[in-house]
């Protein structure tokens, strides 16, 4: 396993990105949506940093089950709170294909929300990636596969307080205990 990002750069990385947004909604009362799973970790310290008025929800959005490759989207919305009316900030944890939170910001526009925006630790340098970009962005990435800070593979190395890339050899070894 290679650190990519270590913790205190990610406590400086969610810092700027707090600042990034407090600065874009002016104290306004906004929605944050955090995308189940792997943005809880993110979720936690982002909402403790901004400084307006918040109501807090969750959205769950899965495709990627234990592979390195994403599958089909599935996304339960069952336990989001109303966003009618409301400016909802999307907040998850990677944008990678950007497929994950190019439907959910459409959903929600779909449920009456009066405006979406999106907040991602992790962005993907890669090809093949939606149009739709996140509005805010704490870091820029290689097409690496990442663990720690919420991201998982086969649900494992969510609580690394550090972002590393899985090597082949541990996709392997992970893939056979855990898959
Ligand atoms: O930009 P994309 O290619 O859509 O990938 C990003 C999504 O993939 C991961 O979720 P995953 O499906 O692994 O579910 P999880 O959050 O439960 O781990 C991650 O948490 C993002 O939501
Ligand atoms: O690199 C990744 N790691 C973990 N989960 C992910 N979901 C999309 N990309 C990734």
């Amino acid at each position: 396993m290679r650190t990519l990002i270590t913790e205190p750069q990610l406590a400086d990385g969610v810092s700027r990105l707090a600042g990034e947004i407090d600065r874009h909604y002016q104290g306004r009362p906004i929605t944050v949506v955090a995308v189940l799973t792997g943005s809880v970790v993110l979720f936690a310290d982002l909402i403790r940093r901004l400084s307006m008025p918040q109501r807090v929800g969750v959205v769950q959005a899965s495709s990627y089950r234990g592979g390195t490759r994403p599958g089909e989207l599935v996304i339960d919305a069952k336990m989001l709170i109303d966003v009618k009316n409301r400016d909802v900030l999307l907040v998850d944890d990677i944008f990678d294909t950007g497929a994950t939170i190019a439907k959910l910001r459409d959903e929600l526009l779909a449920f009456g929300a009066a405006s979406v925006a999106t907040a991602v630790l992790l962005r993907k340098v890669r090809e093949n990636q939606h149009t739709v970009r996140p509005n805010f962005v704490a870091f820029e990435i290689p097409d690496e596969f990442v663990v720690g800070y919420g991201l998982d593979f086969h649900d494992m190395y969510r609580n690394l307080p550090f972002i590393a890339v899985l090597e082949p050899d541990e996709i392997a070894a992970t893939a056979a205990e855990f898959g």
